[in-house]
């Protein structure tokens, strides 16, 4: 049996974000694994037009699900919806689920956050820093809570080269940026917002290093441990192979490869892949849980989840094992053949902005006004270029993490739990991995049907003729005109004739 999946069992478990990408295949596991738990509260807001009810319910009757509706029948009945809003004060929680919380929790699981690179000073400050706070001040009022666990990212100190497991300390105390959001207005707030920022790339890494700060100053005599992932993909083994639900990090740019939209991207072929399998990260949570309840670590641990150091895999390596998989399992209705290549050159990426991504979205436009239709291509692709551009900080760099902790806290499972929470990520098997995170991308996220693949295919074929027979016409009439002006080519021409 399983010491941690027992641990959870009979226990009241509280998560923030238990909507999101890892909030969910957190619960997926817990349900799976210890279906004897007493209950998971879920801070959740209505959220597009859904009630709580019918957001949970949503969750739970998707495929990610299908396993735990079979180990644990009565999973809507373990799951409490609590009305929440982390951007209001006390959370907008009505005093009765207060109370129910306080006075039940055992752990709790922090996963909520913004992970949007381009928000606001403010609302990041509000949600990853602020909220933690007020989350800590919660915790620190449940007499039962065993181990309180904070989900931070692995780039939250991304201005160094080399990061270890400590909390690093921000330049500007996480208070002062608190209370002086409280009276600035928005504009003074745009116009500072580079200079407190300094070197972190985005405002997310920013507020969430101010996060994991507020986690130490506030910290009491909390049981606390902070969780670093790196970029968190697909899963790799559980529930299933392939499954995720968002377009953040590598997702969008598959999405974007595979329907022929981006044709290069300024990277750096060498600079490490830091991608790690949403399921890991998830086994390494649940077993830092129990850790930190059982064994009560004297000072706030730092776990970093990364896949760098153990089983590195480079852009070069994973975009070539994307492409190939497309050939295998083409997307439907690509706009133009997948075919794309890394530049680590800024004006060649330039070139290929203009010819390969802005000349094709204008003739399509063009094509779509001439047909009496809306153009849509070049607004698309812009906002796809700004995106790319948003990532290209983290795919020409490389880290370099230190895992100490989490490699102690592999040796401390017994057999039993280094293979139900595994999160050795050297078992990983980069190609296999990236051949299923594609086709979940297919089948999870454009929710593309198997079955369309010979159509996919034939479309395929009927995409590189046309750019075989457009490229054929573009050469005959570069070499008309030439032929046209130069006596050389002429000379050429008459030769080979
Ligand atoms: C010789 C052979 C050579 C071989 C080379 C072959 C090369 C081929 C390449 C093949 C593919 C390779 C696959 C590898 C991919 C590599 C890139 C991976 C980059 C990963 C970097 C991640 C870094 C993460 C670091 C930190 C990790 C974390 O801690 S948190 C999680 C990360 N957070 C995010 O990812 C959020 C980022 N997103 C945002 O902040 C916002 O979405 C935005 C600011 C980018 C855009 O906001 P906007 O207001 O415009 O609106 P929004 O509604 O959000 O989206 C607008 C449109 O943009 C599309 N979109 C959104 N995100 C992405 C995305 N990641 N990729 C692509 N497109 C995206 C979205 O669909 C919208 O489209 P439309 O609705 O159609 O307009
Ligand atoms: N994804 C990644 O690559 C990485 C993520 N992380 C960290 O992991 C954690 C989870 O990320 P991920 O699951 O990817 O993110 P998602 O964006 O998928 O999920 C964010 C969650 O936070 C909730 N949330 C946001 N605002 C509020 C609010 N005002 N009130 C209540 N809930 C709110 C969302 O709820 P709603 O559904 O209502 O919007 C959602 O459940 C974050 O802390 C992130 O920093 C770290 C490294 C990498």
């Amino acid at each position: 049996m399983s010491t941690i999946a027992a641990f959870y069992g009979g226990k009241s478990i509280l998560i923030t974000g238990a909507t999101g990408f890892l909030g969910k295949v957190l619960m997926e596991k817990l349900f799976r694994t210890s279906p004897d738990l007493k209950v998971i509260y879920i801070l959740v807001r209505p959220k597009a037009g859904q009630t709580l009810q019918q957001r949970v319910f949503q969750i739970l009757d998707s495929k990610l699900f299908e396993k735990v509706k079979e180990v644990c029948p009565n999973v809507h009945e373990k799951i409490r919806a609590i009305y929440a809003d982390l951007n209001q004060n006390d959370f907008a929680i009505s005093k009765e689920d207060m109370q129910e919380l306080l006075s039940c929790t055992n752990i709790i699981f922090h996963c909520a956050a913004t992970v949007r690179f381009d928000d606001t000073l403010r609302h990041a400050v509000q949600l990853n820093v602020t909220a933690t706070r007020q989350l800590l001040l919660m915790a620190s009022q449940m007499p039962k809570l065993e181990a309180f666990i904070h989900i931070s990212t692995a780039y939250s100190n991304c201005n160094l080269k080399h990061i270890d497991e400590v909390i690093y300390p921000c330049p500007v105390e996480p208070k002062k940026i608190i209370d002086s959001l409280e009276w600035l207005d928005d504009a003074i707030i745009d116009e500072i917002t580079p200079k407190l920022i300094r070197d972190w790339p985005n405002i997310y890494t920013y507020t969430k290093a101010l996060g994991e700060m507020v986690v130490q100053q506030e910290s009491r005599n909390l049981n606390i441990a902070i969780i670093r992932p790196s970029i968190v993909g697909a899963t790799w083994q559980e529930p299933f192979p392939g499954w995720v639900d968002n377009i953040n990090g590598p997702n969008g740019i598959i999405i974007a490869t595979g329907k022929g939209f981006l044709r290069a991207i300024k990277a750096t072929p060498m600079a490490v892949a830091d991608v790690i399998p949403v399921d890991t990260v998830v086994n390494l949570m649940l077993a830092v849980g129990w850790y930190t309840a059982v064994h009560r670590p004297k000072s706030t641990l730092v776990y970093h989840i990364t896949s760098g150091n153990m089983n590195p895999c480079n852009w070069h390596k994973m975009g070539v094992q994307v492409l190939a998989t497309f050939e295998k399992i083409p997307f439907e209705r690509p706009f133009r053949r997948p075919n794309a290549n890394f530049t680590s050159n800024s004006f060649t990426s330039q070139y290929w902005n203009a010819v390969s991504h802005r000349a094709p979205a204008i003739i399509y436009d063009c094509y779509l006004r001439l047909t009496g239709r809306k153009p849509r291509m070049t607004k698309l692709m812009n906002r796809l270029l700004r995106t790319v551009s948003m990532l290209e900080y983290f795919i020409n760099r490389s880290w370099e993490w230190s895992t100490y902790n989490t490699e102690m806290l592999m040796s401390e499972l017994s057999p039993e739990d280094q293979r139900v929470f595994n999160f050795d990520v050297r078992q990983l098997n980069w190609l296999e991995y990236i051949e299923n995170y594609v086709l979940g991308v297919k089948k999870y996220l454009l929710k593309e049907d198997m079955a369309g693949i010979p159509k996919a295919k034939q479309r395929l074929k009927r995409l590189r003729n046309i750019h075989y027979l457009f490229n054929t016409a573009l050469f005959l009439i570069a070499w008309r005109l030439l032929i046209a002006r130069s006596q050389m080519a002429r000379n050429v021409w008459f030769f080979i004739m």
